[in-house]
């Protein structure tokens, strides 16, 4: 938990997410120069022990330049298609940049969506711990082909959120052009000033927050707040720097009085919860009785298959579903049967399980500690 700027320096795991505005110029293309400053300043913390994801953003810019895109507003299938064009130079610039340290890199694309799914996300998340094992740095970006709405709204601050929490980051640290959140624009009021310290993003926060304000940054500090608001509510801290200013990483993790840092005091047990709540999407509907939905509501219950009076959807072991009671949806959790399963058991007690499936992995359909109320009645 990073509750004060001295905690940042226990960090163990933090995800660097680098914005377009950094890595690219509309002449040169790459700005491998950038690209080797970072990364120097990364491989220096690895080498001191600290595990780094690199989230990177850049390959529609960077394919934008390649074919002269420049003065103009591009279709999404032109935008798909700069970002297949880019991602390769992105990637060869950042395994150039972490050779120079006898690192490999390997290239992780993600959608949003894939990290919404239970499985996908413990498969994205399995790969980068094995990466990590072997000292290899996940570089990730947007799968940007086949997305629409990410890449209408170029979202890698808030993939970056979800990154962090798929790999149990402490931190996501965001890379910009500027050095933090202001209280207006720095690009338009010079007299903008800096917030340090942000305990909870309020809509005061929201309403400093603006556009991108170079040609090839998306989301502007709108889209940075919103992805410090995914990470600080899931149990990861998050903070925003300039990439520009030589040294503002160290610093940062230094507890240095550097860029915007949003502090985060939640303990695991919510942490699980708000990724059951708010991450995952349902994969199916368990229907439960009077009987069923008391239990779960009053008296803390687990949900045993006796209780459960309809089964819809397609899911799996270990998905998330909802359940819904006589009077609406009642809580979210991770089933430990599969639909066909629950349809089998539903109805009968959990001393029957065996008998019916021939196996008996749990005796309760989802357990307490896997389950989140969503309504009191
Ligand atoms: N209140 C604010 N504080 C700081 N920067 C702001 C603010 N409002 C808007 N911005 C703009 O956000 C930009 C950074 O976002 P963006 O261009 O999307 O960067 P990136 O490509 O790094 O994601 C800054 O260059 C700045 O012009
Ligand atoms: N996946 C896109 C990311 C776009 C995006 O979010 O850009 P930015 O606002 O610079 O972080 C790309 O690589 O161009």
């Amino acid at each position: 938990m990073i509750r004060s700027r001295t905690d940042l320096s226990r960090a163990k795991r933090v995800v660097v997410k680098i914005g377009s505005s950094l890595l690219a110029d509309e002449s040169a293309g790459i700005c491998q120069d950038v690209i080797d400053r970072l990364v120097d300043e990364m491989a220096g913390f690895m080498a001191e022990g600290l595990e780094v994801v690199v989230v990177t953003s850049g390959s529609v810019a960077l394919g934008r330049v390649d074919q002269g895109w420049l003065d103009r507003e591009l279709s999404v299938h032109e935008k798909q298609a700069a970002a297949a064009i880019g991602q390769p130079k992105l990637m060869s610039a950042y395994a150039d940049a972490f050779a120079r340290h006898d690192r490999s890199v390997a290239q992780m694309l993600l959608t949003k969506d894939d990290l919404r799914h239970r499985r996908r996300y413990l498969n994205a998340s399995n790969t980068s711990e094995t990466l990590f094992s072997a000292g290899v740095v996940p570089i990730v970006n947007e799968n940007d082909t086949v997305v629409v709405a990410e890449i209408k709204f170029g979202d890698n601050d808030s993939l970056g959120a979800l990154v962090s929490l798929v790999v149990d980051a402490d931190l996501l640290v965001m890379l910009t052009d500027v050095e933090g959140l202001f209280d207006k624009n720095p690009a338009r009021h010079s007299d903008a000033s800096r917030i340090g310290i942000i305990e909870h993003i309020n809509e005061a926060h929201i309403a400093m927050a603006g556009d991108a304000g170079s040609s090839f940054g998306t989301g502007g500090m709108a889209s940075k707040l919103m992805a410090a608001r995914v990470a600080t509510k899931s149990g990861v801290a998050a903070a925003i720097i300039s990439g520009s200013k030589v040294g503002a990483l160290r610093k940062l993790l230094a507890g240095q009085d550097e860029g915007t840092l949003f502090l985060c005091g939640i303990d695991r047990q919510t942490k699980r919860k708000h990724w059951i709540t708010e991450v995952l999407h349902p994969a199916g509907e368990i229907r439960v009785d009077a009987g069923a939905a008391k239990a779960l509501l009053k008296q803390g219950s687990s949900l045993l298959p006796v209780g459960v009076i309809a089964v819809d959807g397609v899911f799996d072991k270990g998905d998330c579903i909802e359940i819904v009671g006589p009077n609406g949806i009642i809580a979210r959790g991770l089933c430990n049967y599969t639909a066909e399963e629950m349809r089998r058991i539903m109805g009968h007690a959990s001393g029957d399980i065996e008998s019916i499936l021939g196996f008996h992995d749990f005796t309760s359909v989802i357990h307490r500690d896997n389950l989140v109320l969503t309504s009191d009645n």
